[in-house]
């Protein structure tokens, strides 16, 4: 890579000829595959970003002017530019993040991996700069995915309102979310796309120019001379100049000498300014260009030379779910499905492919979902919206206000529940039995095996009257975990080997075979342990405070933050039951992970059940403890006759 390795910074790119610059793409594109396939990561979306990088850097001056990224996940080529080439371990503790990172570097900027989110960003910075009388310039780059969501069209609301404020957004239009872009504005990207537009007949005229100095001349100077009555005439106004933005484009998102002149345009521009790329999404790697389900998205580790994964799919949460969804599709013909751009990753492809006329894809928009599901059900059909838990986030107050407060039936079904690791500190799906616990009426269920996730499904797409959530982890599914036994709704994992046993272990969802080994470890200290599963941790069951009455402490374990988790919960419903008995509640901790793997984060935490063991015979000792110090120094000793 003899011109990238020389980039230490984007200044070293002023020095490049074009052709340098095309083969310093070239190079990106290579290290890109090399890396990545090795280490997983969004490899289709930053190969479709190479010269589009190159450009800004050229043309902007980061990090005096600020280059922010959407989502984030298409910034491996900024960080390549910007110091940052040791791929070596991406994603995992220790090496880069897969998104922008402060730490990292003053080049990096959001951090947030949800969409939607950079023109708020750039919003605010652009009116901080008119504050400071500073004269920086704000860039930002949305995918035309991230552009559906809500977010995106509030925060351009009021930046087409500052006429005078500058601002360039660049739209990084590959046509493609994870599948391809929904929706009327893709349409009317298409639209954008496809009209000859003006920028292509400067270009045209341009090539003219080059080739035919003499007639050229006078005719690109009339074109230019006549942009403002020309440009409508070849390219109608589109919804962005309705808007009141000017519109920069479309431009050949893989043409860096066209690409840096408009940009440079936008740049002097002096007010808001869309800058309309078109780019391929996994350019110039055959296997993700040929790749149609979403153009190798985020990959795990490939073989570089087919594209095809290093290690076969096992049965994961999310096989079992799309499984399990289109028989429930065949059982029953009110059920419909919803997904947030994300249909193969949340496993509804089977369901689409089976009932096409009932699966919506309403774009990175899950408040949209939210509230359009409780439309559904009320409109009498049941939806099953299924998303990653973290970005249901974001539409809280729609989970709450339309769907709860109207009690409609909506089943909501968050994957990649619980630490994800890798993806960062704003994948993790960490908060959602929190943040669900106090929504008036909804029931939660944490199944804890394939067996379970089909059971629980069934059980909620039965209630019609509240909204319903199945929660579970990411990745390979667990072993089976049977019962033994149920106590009122909850099933028995484990009975203890004492009439009074000392440990009652409450395990939430998938981390019931860790809570198995937790027992056995407190068996080897002489600790007797009954371990439960919950199955519907919200609401608490009514069987749980008298069952705890009957052991001397509590233990809660669950996959989520412990503010306000299913810990939480258990622990109020046993003060509200007047049950006195310690409690002792292991979740993740309330601060934001690093990235790393899931088992290294887990270890970081604590989460692991050697650790957990080793706090709860802590627990026990001191309770033992504590009892012999009663008898030893503070019972009252009996008045002498
Ligand atoms: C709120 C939210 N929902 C869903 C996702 C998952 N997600 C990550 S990237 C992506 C597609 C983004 O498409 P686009 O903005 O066009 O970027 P591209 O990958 O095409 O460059 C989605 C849906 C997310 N990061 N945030
Ligand atoms: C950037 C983004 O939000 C997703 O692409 C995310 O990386 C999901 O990763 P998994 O589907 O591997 O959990
Ligand atoms: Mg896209």
């Amino acid at each position: 890579m003899p011109l990238l390795t020389r980039i230490t910074g984007p200044r070293d790119l002023d020095r490049l000829s074009l052709e340098q610059l095309d083969q310093l793409a070239g190079e990106i594109r290579t290290f890109l595959v090399d890396a990545v396939s090795k280490t997983g990561g969004h490899l289709g979306p930053n190969l479709g970003v190479v010269e589009l990088t190159i450009a800004l850097h050229r043309v902007f001056d980061s990090p005096k002017d600020r280059v922010l990224f959407d989502t984030g996940h298409q910034s491996y080529v900024h960080k390549l530019l910007t110091g940052r080439q040791d791929f070596g371990k991406l994603r995992t503790r220790g090496g880069l993040s897969g998104y922008p990172s402060r730490a990292e570097s003053d080049h990096d900027v959001i951090e947030n991996s949800h969409a939607s989110t950079v023109l708020g960003w750039a919003d605010g910075l652009a009116k901080a700069n008119e504050v400071r009388g500073k004269d920086d310039h704000v860039v930002a780059v949305i995918g035309d995915g991230a552009l559906t969501g809500g977010m995106a069209w509030e925060a351009l609301n009021n930046i087409a309102a500052a006429k005078d404020r500058p601002l360039v957004i660049v739209v990084n239009d590959n046509e493609r979310s994870y599948a391809p872009t929904i929706g009327g504005l893709a349409n009317h990207l298409a639209t954008l796309r496809t009209t000859d537009g003006y920028e292509r007949f400067l270009a045209r005229g341009k090539d003219l120019l080059e080739r035919t100095p003499v007639v050229g001349r006078p005719l690109y100077e009339t074109l230019h001379g006549a942009k403002k009555g020309l440009k409508d005439f070849i390219a109608p106004q589109g919804m962005f100049e309705d808007l009141g933005l000017k519109y920069v484009g479309p431009i050949d998102g893989h043409d860096i000498e066209a690409l840096e002149s408009a940009l440079a345009r936008a740049k002097r521009f002096g007010g808001p300014v869309i800058v309309h790329c078109l780019t391929e999404k996994g350019r110039g790697y055959k296997p993700a260009e040929q790749d149609e389900a979403d153009r190798f998205h985020g990959i795990g580790p490939i073989h570089p030379d087919t594209g095809l994964p290093i290690k076969a799919s096992a049965a994961s949460w999310t096989s079992v779910f799309g499984d399990e969804m289109v028989k429930l599709g065949h059982d029953r013909e009110d059920i419909v499905a919803i997904t947030a751009a994300m249909l193969q990753p949340v496993g509804l492809k089977k369901f689409a492919d089976a009932f096409p006329d009932r699966i919506y894809d309403v774009g990175i928009a899950e408040q949209h979902a939210a509230t359009s599901a409780a439309g559904l059900a009320t409109g009498g059909v049941h939806p099953v919206f299924a998303v990653y838990a973290t970005f249901l986030n974001r539409a809280f107050d729609q989970v709450l206000m339309d769907v709860a407060l109207h009690k409609c039936g909506v089943t909501f079904v968050l994957d990649r529940a619980g630490v994800t690791g890798d993806d960062g500190a704003s994948h993790n799906g960490m908060w959602d039995m929190s943040m669900l616990q106090v929504v008036p009426g909804l029931r939660l269920a944490a199944p804890r095996d394939a067996e379970q996730l089909r059971a629980q499904l069934r059980e909620a797409v039965e209630v019609d009257d509240a909204p319903t959530v199945v929660r579970y982890s990411k990745g390979v599914v667990g072993p089976a975990v049977p019962a033994v036994g149920k106590v009122g709704a909850m099933d028995v994992l484990r009975r203890p080997s004492a009439a009074k046993p000392d440990v009652l272990l409450v395990s939430v969802g998938a981390l019931a075979p860790m809570c198995l080994e937790i027992a056995g470890l407190l068996d080897k200290q002489g600790i007797t342990t009954t371990v439960v599963d919950p199955r519907w941790v919200k609401p608490v069951d009514e069987a749980l405070a008298p069952l705890a009455e009957q052991h001397r402490v509590v233990v809660t374990v669950e996959d989520n933050s412990r503010v306000g988790g299913v810990g939480s919960a258990v622990a109020q419903a046993l003060r509200d039951a007047g049950v006195d008995v310690p409690l002792r509640d292991f979740g993740i901790p309330p601060r934001f992970l690093d990235h790393a793997s899931r088992k290294e984060v887990m270890a970081e935490i604590g989460l692991t059940a050697p650790d957990i063991a080793r706090q709860v015979t802590g627990l026990v000792a001191k309770l033992d403890g504590r009892f012999e110090r009663a008898t030893a120094t503070d019972a009252v000793e009996p008045a002498r006759d």
